[in-house]
């Protein structure tokens, strides 16, 4: 289904000045989510998801910093508001959902009013009573029980107070949540219910999901497009069943066929990708992935492929399917 552009990436690189370098966390990335998709970002520790996912909000902070590039919401370039417009735009526009809500709710503070200070701190002109009225029909649309509106976060499961910070996004119609690793900390039974909660969301309140997260199946099993990040690039992104059923960039296969599944018989092993992540003070020229690729021919360790777009529809950083003089093998066409 073609839908409309909420976010459009272009060029983007957020770098952390670090005693011993500058680190390129997230280089030259460009890619784009459409209005009301759930969108899963995954990669292996340190690939840069989290700081991508930050840098959406404008969250880097000095000494890290943005290096280049646009983030264009809805057709304008919040790289380009000043501080109080980007206030606005953290709660009414966007909102963030971490792993360990208990760090981002306040334990003073009771569900009901973390509710009505979001809205009143964005809407000063709303009064308490609307505020709680909205609240309260919230609340019961998410599933908490409205005898829980007077609970402080301890006394909720993890599960709930994960939705009470979905509630937190929603109270304000934000039209992109950012789940950091939300249902990390969940068991897997209350994590399949908060996903399944979170795609009802997305249906009834229309809202768009960037959902950052090691955990593939389940991305496999709730969003409509994937993008894989691998040392600070976006190395492919396309709809789930194409990247799932043909995925093209190595990386991509190698992290895929790590994946356990149910369907794996005694005989199957699972796939062990080789070598580790670089350090990115000083990541691999050329193609960063190239030092760990059973593919890697001479011009992956020289230039960096562009992400372009096959034939099916997919975006992918590699060298295999892009032509170019230095190449000496032949092109793979997808
Ligand atoms: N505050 C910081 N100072 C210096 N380097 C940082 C900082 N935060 C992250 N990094 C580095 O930036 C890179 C990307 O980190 P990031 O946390 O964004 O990755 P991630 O994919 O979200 O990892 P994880 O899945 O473990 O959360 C890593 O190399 C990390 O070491």
């Amino acid at each position: 289904m073609e839908r409309d552009t909420l976010v459009k990436v272009e060029d983007l690189s957020v770098t952390y000045h670090t005693r011993i370098g500058p680190v390129s966390a997230v280089d030259h990335v460009s890619f784009e989510i459409q209005k009301g998709e759930i969108l899963g970002l995954v990669g292996e520790s340190g690939c840069g998801k989290s700081t991508l996912g930050k840098a959406l909000m404008r969250l880097i902070e000095p000494p890290a910093e943005i290096s280049s590039g646009h983030i264009i919401f809805d057709g304008e370039d919040i790289m380009q508001y000043d501080e109080e417009k980007m206030r606005d735009f953290r709660g009414r526009r966007t909102s963030m959902i971490f792993q360990d809500p208990m760090t981002s709710l306040n334990p003073m503070q009771r569900v009901d009013d973390h509710l009505v200070e979001a809205i009143q701190v964005h809407e000063p002109k709303t009064k308490r009573e609307k505020a709680l009225e909205r609240t309260t029909v919230l609340i019961e649309r998410l599933g908490i029980g409205l005898n829980r509106l007077g609970s402080y976060p301890h006394q909720l499961s993890g599960g709930m107070r994960q939705r009470v910070m979905t509630g937190l996004g929603l109270v304000l119609n934000a039209e992109l949540i950012i789940a950091d690793e939300a249902t990390t900390s969940l068991d897997v039974i209350v994590e399949a219910k908060l996903a399944d909660q979170l795609r009802e969301i997305r249906d009834e309140f229309g809202v768009t999901l960037l959902m950052i997260t090691h955990n593939i199946a389940l991305v496999a099993e709730m969003a409509d497009r994937v993008a894989v990040m691998y040392a600070g690039h976006v190395v492919e992104m396309g709809d789930i069943y194409t990247v799932f059923e043909k995925p093209l960039h190595p990386y991509t296969q190698g992290l895929l066929g790590s994946v356990p599944s149910i369907e794996l018989n005694d005989r199957d092993e699972l796939f062990k990708m080789p070598g580790e992540p670089p350090n990115l003070t000083h990541p691999p020229t050329g193609c960063r992935f190239h030092p760990r690729c059973q593919h890697a021919m001479p011009i992956c360790s020289r230039l960096e492929p562009d992400l372009l777009k096959t034939s099916s529809g997919s975006l992918v950083h590699c060298w295999l399917y892009q032509d170019h003089p230095e190449k000496t093998e032949k092109t793979l066409k997808v």
